[in-house]
């Protein structure tokens, strides 16, 4: 499919709890038959989406965070960002088929981070991605196995998503201004 056929985001077609029980429903297809499944969420929206996905599924024991900023492409540039949170992967990433977690798939590049990082833990078995986004103009050849949803989001655009205290998603589209 090409990017530029990609519906542009609305504020209709982004309702991220509907979003959520789509990939839910993917994710639990996808992942039947998976020897070993455990769940590995990227900071900050992914490892909130990795957590409520294996509540739901049964996975909580296995399932964990990573966060990218050490192994970002730019970091030579940019460092560290003013936080980083712990990458916590308390199950044995040997031999497992471990679900990638993200809210938003973009370019790619923060997905190549996170398998670069993952596989210093450990050589997965499979390593397969769900987002609740993929707003397409890759510059890697990186694809998910699970989406919610595809859309354009425009330039100079991000979109953002929020939890509520009582865990519920939302998200937004906001000027991005990294
Ligand atoms: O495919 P990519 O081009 O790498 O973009 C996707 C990433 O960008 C956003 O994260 P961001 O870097 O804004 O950090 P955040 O999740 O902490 O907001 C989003 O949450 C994804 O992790
Ligand atoms: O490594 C990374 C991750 C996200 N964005 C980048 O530009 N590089």
């Amino acid at each position: 499919m090409s990017h530029n056929n990609l519906p542009l985001a609305d504020a209709a077609a982004l309702d991220a709890e509907a979003l959520y029980a789509t990939l839910l429903a993917q994710v639990k297809a996808g992942l039947a038959e998976a020897s070993d499944p455990a769940i590995l969420g990227i900071h900050s929206g992914g490892a909130w989406i990795a957590e409520r996905l294996a509540r739901d599924l049964g996975l909580s024991q296995r399932c964990g965070a990573i966060d990218v900023s050490f192994y970002r492409d730019d970091y030579a540039k940019k460092g560290l960002p003013a936080e980083v949170k712990p990458t916590q992967i308390g199950f044995n990433v040997d031999g497992a088929t471990i679900l990638l977690v993200d809210d938003v798939l973009y370019t790619g590049r923060t997905t190549r981070a996170a398998i670069n990082e993952l596989f210093d833990y450990g050589r997965p078995a499979r390593i397969m991605l769900a987002s609740l986004v993929d707003r397409g103009e890759r510059q890697l050849p990186i694809a998910a196995d699970f989406v919610a949803a595809h859309t354009r989001v425009g330039q100079g655009k991000a979109l953002r998503l929020q939890q509520s205290d009582a865990g519920t998603f939302t998200l937004t589209i906001v000027e991005d201004h990294a």
